[in-house]
């Protein structure tokens, strides 16, 4: 049986970055934010609902998705986007189921930001929590995204706080820019690599 593991945590965590050294260990990651985004703008049934929704404004004139539109309509009011997350969140967990079973590897990952908040966690055999200080966090996605402290708040507001997550989660690694990160994810790799998990 091939592992599917879930790497979750809130925005500016440093699941990117996690990923990152989990794929350059050979590790295939489907990253769902990404995906998500994709699937937004090629999947013509997501596309016509979103329209609907929110409106021809929530697509460029040249197709591609008006992502500051999208998060101003969202992030501000949670019916919102408990609409969006409702249209988006069905399409990109099949799409990683799909995905997953397609590969051929001691293991394989699944990036997202929301798999606690949206119990797709469920689907993986276990979950890695990417922690870091809330203060911290702020200040890197600023910095990342040119974005406001409020803006990120919003986002944050709008996901749980770590000590809920660390309840679910079955591994944590610590991104407080104190502990160093490829020895947390070697580690890791090793006991999923072993077998002795399953
Ligand atoms: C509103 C959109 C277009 C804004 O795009 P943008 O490029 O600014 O952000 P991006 O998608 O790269 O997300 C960056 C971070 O924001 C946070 N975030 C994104 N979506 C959500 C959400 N639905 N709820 C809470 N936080 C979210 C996450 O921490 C994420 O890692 C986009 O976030 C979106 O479509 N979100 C809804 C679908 C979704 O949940 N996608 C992510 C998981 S499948
Ligand atoms: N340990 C670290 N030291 C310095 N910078 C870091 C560290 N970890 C992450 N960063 C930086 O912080 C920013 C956020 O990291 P990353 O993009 O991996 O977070 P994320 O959890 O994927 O965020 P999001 O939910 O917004 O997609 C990036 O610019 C990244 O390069």
């Amino acid at each position: 049986m091939q592992l599917k593991i879930g790497v979750t945590g809130g925005i500016g965590s440093g699941k990117s970055v996690v990923c990152r050294i989990f794929n350059v260990l050979g590790i295939p990651v489907f990253d769902a934010d990404a995906e998500a985004k994709r699937l937004m703008t090629i999947d013509a049934s997501l596309r016509n609902a979103i329209r609907a929704e929110f409106g021809t404004e929530a697509y460029h004139e040249d197709g591609t998705l008006n992502r500051p539109y999208l998060a101003d309509q969202v992030f501000n009011d949670e019916q919102r986007l408990k609409i969006l997350n409702g249209l988006v969140h069905p399409v990109v967990i099949r799409k990683g189921e799909q995905w997953a079973q397609q590969q051929k590897a001691p293991y394989t990952i699944k990036e997202a930001a929301l798999l606690f908040e949206s119990g797709s966690f469920k689907l993986n055999h276990y979950t890695i929590l990417v922690s870091a200080p809330v203060g911290i966090r702020i200040e890197r996605v600023m910095q990342r995204d040119g974005v406001t402290a409020e803006q990120v708040k919003a986002r944050m507001e709008r996901q749980w706080p770590d000590e809920r997550k660390r309840q679910l989660a079955d591994f944590v690694i610590v991104n407080d820019g104190i502990q160093a990160l490829i020895p947390q994810v070697l580690a890791l790799d090793k006991q999923f690599r072993s077998g002795q998990l399953q």
